[in-house]
């Protein structure tokens, strides 16, 4: 029987291929493989190595994560921009998302302070930039390998009011916490009535419904104090550079 070995996979019957693999690569005039899956999977490798190696050597951080959206000089950029600068004061890199509003205030404020001013930025559908504040940059094509960087690299999270993207990230965060897969770290909310509604249905339907435990919810802290946002999220103090707060299993 005609059968066709390539690494793990063999192939034999109708599903022996008609060209080889050299054959299909070379080939001048078909350029489908390049959206093929086994190459996505070398770009999305490509991602994790570059991603990894750039911030290897990042001093203890603190990811902040808020709205694409605040608006320049409002009271939820003014926060952030105070809690940027407040983590860089208290000798931490700042890592955002690299994007504007929340984003932008928390590496501003960072940078302002003299501190170093991470963003992961995300590849769009629509045009999109780093914001002037990022210090070390690094962008992605896929979210997920992203958040693996904000998880391995950041020892706490500061939250600022957000919608779908905020939202993701905090429950992909605490997820991972519930479930062990990364060390327990803070995760403090800032600003009481934007979060405030959310923590009573998480305690009122999810808790009261038996889907949470009393110290799943107990990760979450709210505060509308930026200084308290810093001191909450930097308590445990510095972690070696680069501990792996992500097993990444
Ligand atoms: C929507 C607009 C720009 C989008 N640019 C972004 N750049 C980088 N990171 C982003 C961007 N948008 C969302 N994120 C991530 O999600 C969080 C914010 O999402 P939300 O839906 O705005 O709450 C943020 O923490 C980022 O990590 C121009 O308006």
């Amino acid at each position: 029987m005609n059968k066709h070995v390539q690494g793990a996979v063999v192939r034999s019957h109708d599903q022996v291929p008609a060209i080889t693999l050299d054959e299909h690569l070379l080939s001048a005039d078909d350029a489908d493989w390049l959206r093929a899956d086994p190459w996505r999977v070398l770009r999305i490798q490509a991602e994790f190595v570059e991603g990894f190696s750039a911030l290897a050597e990042l001093g203890p951080a603190i990811g902040v994560f808020g709205s694409a959206r605040a608006p320049l000089g409002g009271p939820v950029y003014d926060a952030a921009l105070q809690i940027g600068r407040g983590l860089a004061e208290a000798g931490f890199v700042t890592i955002t998302g690299g994007g504007p509003g929340v984003m932008e205030a928390a590496n501003r404020g960072a940078l302002e302070a003299g501190g170093v001013s991470v963003g992961l930025g995300i590849e769009l559908p629509f045009e999109q930039s780093m914001n002037p504040y990022v210090s070390l940059g690094v962008n992605f094509r896929y979210f997920f390998a992203r958040k693996v960087m904000f998880l391995k690299y950041s020892q706490g999270f500061v939250v600022m009011p957000g919608g779908f993207g905020t939202l993701d990230e905090i429950f992909e965060a605490l997820t991972l916490v519930q479930t062990h897969k990364v060390r327990s770290f803070p995760i403090v909310l800032f600003g009481s009535t934007f979060w405030g509604p959310l923590q009573d249905w998480l305690h009122d339907r999810v808790l009261a419904g038996g889907y949470l435990g009393e110290a799943d919810l107990a990760l979450l802290r709210v505060t509308d104090d930026p200084a308290e946002a810093v001191s909450l999220v930097t308590a445990a103090g510095p972690e070696p550079t680069g501990a792996d707060t992500a097993t990444i299993s």
